[in-house]
């Protein structure tokens, strides 16, 4: 699926404005949990990484690589030398306590920032849409109904078809019902998968999306992190960020536990698991973060 042809983030086209053929959508398929890491074992980080960093020792070419990202803003350091791979057909999730910095990583690896300091590659082919991106908080053109606002961004990224295109991804997050309605008539979790299917127009070989599953109901929580699994089992490298440790648990391939700026922990929750002697991605997250839930870190901020 990969070729060799790499691209710096500068030479990308912004994920919301380009192009490309829209394909057949899947039906989303549940997948058992917790997934075993495919091709690669876990790591232990926060001491010097040796390489690229990129944790698992992948034998096939990363589509997306992000190598030693340091991000500021202002006189605040965000991002501290953090490198990932995100390889096709895999299910990447960034978790971290609140403020550790997974949407300044998350936009960075969009294209959507320069960092401070680091490297963005994409190796993947050269469709007129490689990224697909869901916002944390997506928002859409007022005036414009579901379905029109769908046709919009299948006819900018070249769909032939643009309307049963716009359908079929509508059909996809189950929002069919509410093809007529405005966009601005939609509820907040409406509006999420809505942002959802606008991510995967197009096909993009890799998808992006900042807490899909924020402000979901539970069942549909679920579904959409089924449909990133199906996504990846499509061919799509998909990377997700979550507070749902069981969903992550669920679909995830590979997690990325980012704190304070930096990922401490990388591998498939039962790698994390075996290693840190836990008996779910909770306690991991709880044994790797220190277990301090009363306070958020604040960056910058003396503690
Ligand atoms: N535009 C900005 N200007 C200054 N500081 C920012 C800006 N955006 C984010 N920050 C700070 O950077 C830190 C990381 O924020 P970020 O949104 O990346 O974290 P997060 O892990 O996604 O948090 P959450 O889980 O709460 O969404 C926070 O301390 C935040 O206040």
């Amino acid at each position: 699926m990969t070729d060799d042809s790499s691209q710096s983030t500068s030479s990308r086209s912004s994920p919301h404005a380009s192009a490309s053929p829209a394909g057949p959508v899947p039906e989303a398929k549940p997948k058992p949990s917790p997934k075993e890491e495919p091709h690669s074992e876990s790591t232990t980080e926060r001491e010097p990484e040796s390489g690229l960093g990129s944790g698992p020792e992948s034998t096939q070419t990363p589509i997306l690589e992000a190598t030693g990202l340091d991000h500021d803003y202002g006189a605040v350091s965000v991002l501290e030398d953090v490198s990932v791979s995100l390889q096709p057909e895999t299910v990447t999730a960034l978790v971290g306590p609140n403020g550790s910095g997974k949407t300044t990583l998350i936009r960075a690896l969009a294209g959507l920032h320069e960092p401070t300091d680091g490297t963005v590659a994409y190796h993947g082919p050269d469709t007129a849409r490689q990224i697909g991106y869901l916002p944390q908080q997506p928002s859409f053109r007022p005036g414009f109904t579901v379905i029109e606002t769908l046709q919009f961004y299948a006819s900018l990224v070249g769909a032939p078809n643009p309307e049963p295109t716009a359908q079929a991804h509508l059909d996809r997050v189950g929002l069919a019902d509410a093809a007529s309605r405005p966009v601005d008539a939609l509820s907040g979790g409406m509006t999420r998968l809505l942002g959802i299917a606008q991510a995967t127009i197009g096909d993009p070989p890799v998808v992006i999306l900042d807490e899909p599953g924020s402000g979901l109901d539970p069942g549909m929580s679920m579904h959409v992190f089924d449909v990133a699994a199906e996504l990846a089992a499509d061919g799509m490298a998909v990377l997700l960020s979550s507070h749902d440790l069981e969903l992550v648990e669920r679909v995830a391939d590979e997690v990325l536990l980012l704190d304070d700026g930096q990922i401490i922990q990388r591998g498939s929750t039962v790698d994390l698991q075996r290693r840190l002697n836990a008996d779910s991605l909770w306690d991991v997250y709880r044994n790797a973060t220190g277990g301090d839930t009363d306070t958020v870190t604040v960056q910058g901020e003396s503690t």
